[in-house]
């Protein structure tokens, strides 16, 4: 089966090395990977260079291939990179900017004609539960429903690795659960999920890996009550935790207080 190898990578922005030489077990399809970490430890930035958004030097392979070696065109459809923040001055509604999306990608939306490319649209926002709001303008719905929507636009072309940076940081409690249940649907699709959260509750209990980064690296790594011991954590983000099971036998992590 196809597997996402990362390899030795360095990455950074002009005068800055963020990520110096970093490698990850092979994620597989099928898996949803969470990155967690502090602020600044670099998951977004890995996300950026998996996307192909930023100079790096290692190697980043898919099923035998380094996506490096792929056009821009091809490469946008095995991947796709919703950012953290979305962009409010889009001046399209909803099901626009899905097609828009959908026509960015020549590679699958080339044959086919506007009302194949609207089905498939409307498809994606039935999936995500925002069909109601496909006529509204991006730029008048609230942080949440726009976070949806960027969602909608990322997994429209039915990338094979799907990168999501704090898809849930603006949703309520319930579409954070519905946003956890459709990445382990996207993956159960065949495909590869990565994720960037900072609520380490939903990545112990949706992920099927967590890795932990600090400063452009591996903190830890593993299953999600592997890699988030009281002893990580206190390491990387100074606070002492527990990881307790709860009355459902389903792990629960309690912040105690700050060291
Ligand atoms: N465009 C940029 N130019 C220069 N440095 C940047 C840029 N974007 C990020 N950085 C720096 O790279 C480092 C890692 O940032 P990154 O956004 O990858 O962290 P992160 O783990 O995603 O953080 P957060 O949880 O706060 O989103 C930080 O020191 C940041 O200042």
């Amino acid at each position: 089966m196809a597997n996402l190898h990362i390899n030795d990578i360095q990455v950074g922005y002009p005068g800055k090395k963020v990520i110096h030489g970093l490698t990850l077990p092979p994620l597989a399809i099928g898996e949803v990977t969470v990155l967690a970490g502090p602020n600044g430890a670099g998951k977004s930035t890995l996300l950026r260079a998996i996307a192909g958004l930023l100079r790096m030097t290692g190697s980043i392979r898919f099923d035998e291939q380094e996506l490096s070696s792929f056009s821009i065109q091809k490469r946008a459809g095995y991947v796709s990179f919703m950012p953290q923040a979305v962009p409010t001055d889009i001046n399209l509604s909803v099901i626009e900017a899905i097609i828009s999306a959908l026509k960015a990608s020549p590679l699958d939306a080339v044959s086919d004609d506007n009302l194949t490319l609207h089905h498939r649209a409307i498809a994606v926002l039935e999936r995500i539960g925002i069909a109601h709001l496909a006529l509204e303008p991006l730029n008048q719905l609230s942080g949440g429903q726009r976070q949806l929507a960027s969602l909608a636009r990322t997994v429209v072309r039915e990338p094979k690795i799907l990168l999501l940076d704090e898809p849930t940081s603006a949703l309520d409690l319930r579409h954070q659960l519905k946003v956890m249940r459709l990445a382990r649907s996207f993956a159960a699709d065949g495909r590869i999920v990565i994720m960037v959260l900072h609520d380490l509750n939903l990545a112990l209990r949706w992920a099927d890996r967590v890795i932990v980064m600090d400063q452009g690296a591996v903190a830890s790594q593993g299953h999600p009550t592997e890699a988030i011991t009281p002893t990580v954590i206190e390491q990387v983000y100074g606070v002492r935790i527990r990881v307790e099971n709860c009355s459902r036998g389903l792990p629960n992590l309690i912040v105690d207080r700050e060291i």
